[in-house]
């Protein structure tokens, strides 16, 4: 697939600032993604990194943080040394300008005061958002090449807050030197639905109304909070995976075709699914809270509620199920189903499109439904299940699949990680797999109301147990809702 900035100039020098230097997606994300390209060498020569956070840490003991994330192998020390010989770190405050002019000497001289472009990546809490752009803006921009800025969520708690800090940033910056990351748009599987979809003609033409019946696209972990639960408190399942990885799947699932393979072509039949999709109501919803499991072991036999950064009559769910509908000509009544949970029973993400059942059945309702299900973690997959007669002298039929698992199929690929291809797209300025202002604007318009009401009029979620597949409720949902789980489905395969 060609697409507009796919590469970048290699000799122009680069300077890549994290701030949030000393915190934990720093330590566990950033640092270990960037030594990762630097390692395999897909980083513009030369690059520098310049570590920014209140905190006052030499480059041994931010060094010291991160190894644990780095995994480093024994041949690569040599390197390992001359990665972090190219940093450079700054402690201050957010909020002082004087500290962001320090800043801005120690990057020109880590430049060598040349034409360097600069990356500025914002691992910070969204409380400081605000001070730290108009500090980059108007002490820290390269002043010979370009300047962007990476982004992670929270883009906001609703659509008045996400639509501030829309205006805040569009008031600083243009829109391509903003790079707003959803991790899921890193991952393999999400990124091969476009492929999927639009390079294989048998799927496409089934890709509708008249062949699909319901799709689900489904998020579980098996920890809960982990003590983090203050944060979580604040968000909610809904806000953490729902309104931003699954509702980015389904974007890529239901858009139309774009006109071509260029970021905003893709973003713009992006805007337009989502247009079609009337905000989500709580009757379209299952809300669950987990608790404790007494036979359970560590964690699991805490419920949420106990995690003491929690208030005691919290009402926030840790898992959620929501029905959307897309008000369109190919998808009109195919309801697209979201399910994400905490503390449930594994670790799973995946998309399953069901088909309708065949018309004028011949095999007295023994034939089940064909589903395509693409697994994007753990284990890429896509298989297709589908009815076959059993081997032999006989005439029953069973349950098989087209089986393509990445780790038989492609034995000696390397998967890289999803911010290892977010970070290179910055560095290439292709902002194709990044959330743009106006997706963000439609996916807080389907979420807000149903947040505000499950805030406002305090919803109890159901409880489950921690380890479990979460409330029934939601799988009665989803049954009447078109999807259809026989249970009887056996996979063979090796895992
Ligand atoms: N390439 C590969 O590696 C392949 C692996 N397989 C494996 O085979 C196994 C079965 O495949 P799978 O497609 O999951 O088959 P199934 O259709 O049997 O689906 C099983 C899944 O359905 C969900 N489920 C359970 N009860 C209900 C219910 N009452 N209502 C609705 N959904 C329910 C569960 O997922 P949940 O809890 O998420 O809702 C469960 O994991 C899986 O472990 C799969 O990974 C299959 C093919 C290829
Ligand atoms: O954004 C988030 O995603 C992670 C899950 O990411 P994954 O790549 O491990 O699937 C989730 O744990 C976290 O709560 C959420 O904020």
């Amino acid at each position: 697939m060609k697409c507009e900035g796919t590469h970048f100039d290699s000799h122009v020098p680069h300077t890549f600032v994290i701030f949030g230097a000393s915190g934990d997606l720093a330590k566990k994300k950033i640092y270990p993604t960037l030594w990762w390209l630097f390692r395999d060498n897909l980083l513009p020569k030369p690059t520098n990194f310049c570590g920014y956070a209140r905190s006052k840490l030499s480059i041994e003991e931010l060094r010291t943080k991160c190894h644990p994330y780095m995994k480093v192998q024994p041949h690569e020390q040599a390197k390992y040394e001359e990665f972090w010989q190219c940093h450079a770190y700054a402690a201050g405050g957010y909020d002082k300008r004087s500290d962001f002019v320090a800043l801005n000497e120690q990057l020109e001289r880590l430049e060598n005061h040349s034409n360097s472009n600069r990356i500025f990546y914002l691992a910070l809490p969204p409380s400081v958002f605000e001070q730290v752009t108009v500090n980059i803006k108007e002490i820290c921009l390269s002043q010979r090449g370009w300047s962007r800025v990476i982004i992670e969520k929270p883009f906001g708690r609703d659509d008045v807050t996400s639509k501030k800090l829309s205006d805040h940033l569009a008031s600083l910056f243009h829109e391509e030197q903003l790079y707003r990351i959803d991790h899921y748009l890193g991952k393999e599987m999400v990124q091969n639905l476009m492929t999927i979809r639009f390079a294989n003609k048998i799927l496409n033409s089934t890709w509708n109304r008249e062949n699909i019946a319901s799709v689900l696209i489904t998020f579980k972990e098996p920890f809960g909070t982990q003590g983090r639960g203050g944060y979580f408190d604040e968000f909610g399942i809904i806000r953490d995976v729902m309104q931003n990885h699954l509702l980015q799947i389904l974007s890529l699932v239901a858009m139309e075709k774009p006109t071509s393979c260029q970021p905003d072509d893709i973003r713009d039949e992006k805007v337009k699914v989502l247009k079609s999709i009337p905000a989500l109501t709580l009757d379209d919803m299952v809300l669950g809270q987990y608790v404790g499991n007494p036979e359970g072991e560590g964690e699991a036999r805490e419920g949420y509620l106990d995690d003491p950064t929690v208030s005691n009559d919290s009402n926030t769910p840790t898992f959620a199920q929501g029905v959307l509908r897309i008000n369109n000509e190919r998808w009109e009544g195919v309801p697209f189903i979201l399910r994400c949970g905490k503390a449930l029973n594994e670790r799973k993400a995946v998309v399953r499109i069901q088909y309708r059942d065949v018309p004028g059945d011949i095999f007295e309702g023994n034939s089940k439904r064909n589903e395509l299900v693409i697994r994007v973690q753990p284990g890429e997959a896509l298989y297709f299940k589908m009815m076959t007669k059993s081997p032999g002298i006989t005439f029953d039929m069973e349950e098989t699949e087209l089986d393509l698992t990445y780790e038989h199929r492609y034995k000696d690929s390397y998967l890289p990680d999803a911010y290892e291809r977010l970070i290179l797209d910055v560095f290439c300025g292709s902002q194709m797999h990044f959330v743009r202002s106006d997706e963000l604007h439609e996916a807080w318009r389907i979420f807000t109301p149903v947040l505000h009401e499950i805030e406002n009029t305090k919803v109890k979620p159901i409880p489950y147990v921690f380890g479990t597949r979460g409330p029934k409720e939601a799988d009665q949902k989803t049954s009447e809702n078109n999807f259809k789980y026989y249970g009887s489905y056996k996979w063979h395969g090796k895992k």
